[in-house]
């Protein structure tokens, strides 16, 4: 069997975990640094030198085409390029959560600062300002009224990227405290956990406490709704409960899950559930 690669910069627990996992199967890979990894293009004749690559890169522009780059090579990626190019964007993710019809906070979406500003007052305060790209929450405000609301965009106005001036807003949703990580591999839900933390952000990257959490299923219908509508894969799914159920934040193409793993200890590995999950792709 020709290797599996697992694409990533840097060697954290979750790819340690991974690696175990893959040498108790008996499974060859081979560790791809995506900082050394180039490409000549016209040579895909060569023929795939991998049976799938896993993608565990944290840099979104180096996973992305990593991806692309492997997939143009005959070698399946977990994730595919397509959905990593999705989960990566907000916008993306929320339309097509929105064309799946996956229950949502109340999202709208403004095309320049000024415009933000009266898309806020649309929405009704308080409203979550939000990057499009990025992660672990940062950028985000929860800003409460008009004003508030300018000084954030105004900032946003001064940022040099064209990225920055495109404003995604979102209902502050009024939840209990903690937000709910569901992870999907495939069609298959490995697990969840409760995340709580002090402050609106509730995600555990800012030093929430995770627990684990029953799969009832209000939580698994639409968190493998969510992860069918970005195009299936390795997935985080996110979500808030909100007064009539669970909503859908956001779904992670790159999954962390120290504090999940620690939060279920024995009864659940999710390492061992992505090698499935890649084997299958292979
Ligand atoms: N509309 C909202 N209402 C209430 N809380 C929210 C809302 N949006 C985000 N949050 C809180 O803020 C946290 C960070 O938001 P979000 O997940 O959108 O950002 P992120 O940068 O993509 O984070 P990550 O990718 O690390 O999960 C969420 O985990 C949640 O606790």
């Amino acid at each position: 069997m020709r290797p599996v690669a697992v694409l990533a910069s840097r060697v954290r627990y979750e790819e340690k975990r991974i690696f175990a996992a893959l040498e108790r199967r008996g499974v060859p890979y081979a560790h791809v640094d995506t900082r050394r990894f180039s490409a000549e293009l016209g040579r895909a004749a060569d023929g795939p030198r991998y049976a799938a690559a896993l993608n565990r890169e944290i840099s979104h522009s180096r996973g992305l085409y990593a991806s692309m780059i492997l997939e143009a090579r005959g070698v399946p990626a977990v994730n595919r390029s397509e959905v990593i190019a999705v989960c990566g964007d907000k916008l993306r993710t929320s339309l097509e959560l929105e064309r799946a019809g996956v229950p949502a906070p109340r999202t709208a979406v403004a095309l320049t600062p000024d415009e933000g500003a009266e898309a806020a007052e649309r929405l009704g305060f308080p409203v979550v300002i939000k990057p499009l790209t990025g992660s672990w929450g940062r950028l985000a405000a929860a800003v409460r009224d008009r004003e508030a609301a300018q000084t954030v965009l105004e900032h946003r106005a001064a940022l040099p990227s064209p990225l920055q001036h495109i404003v995604y807003l979102q209902e502050l949703v009024d939840k209990p405290g903690r937000d709910i990580r569901v992870i999907v591999a495939g069609e298959a839900v490995v697990g969840a956990t409760y995340r709580y933390a002090d402050g609106w952000r509730t995600n555990a990257a800012r030093g929430a406490r995770s627990e684990p959490c029953p799969l009832t299923p209000e939580l698994v219908e639409p968190a493998l709704r969510a992860a069918r509508a970005v195009g299936g894969g390795i997935l985080g799914v996110d979500l808030i409960e909100g007064p009539e159920g669970p909503l859908v934040l956001e779904v992670n193409h790159t999954v962390e899950f120290r504090g999940f793993q620690d939060a279920h200890g024995e009864d659940v590995d999710v390492a061992d559930a992505i090698v499935s999950h890649v084997l299958e792709a292979a």
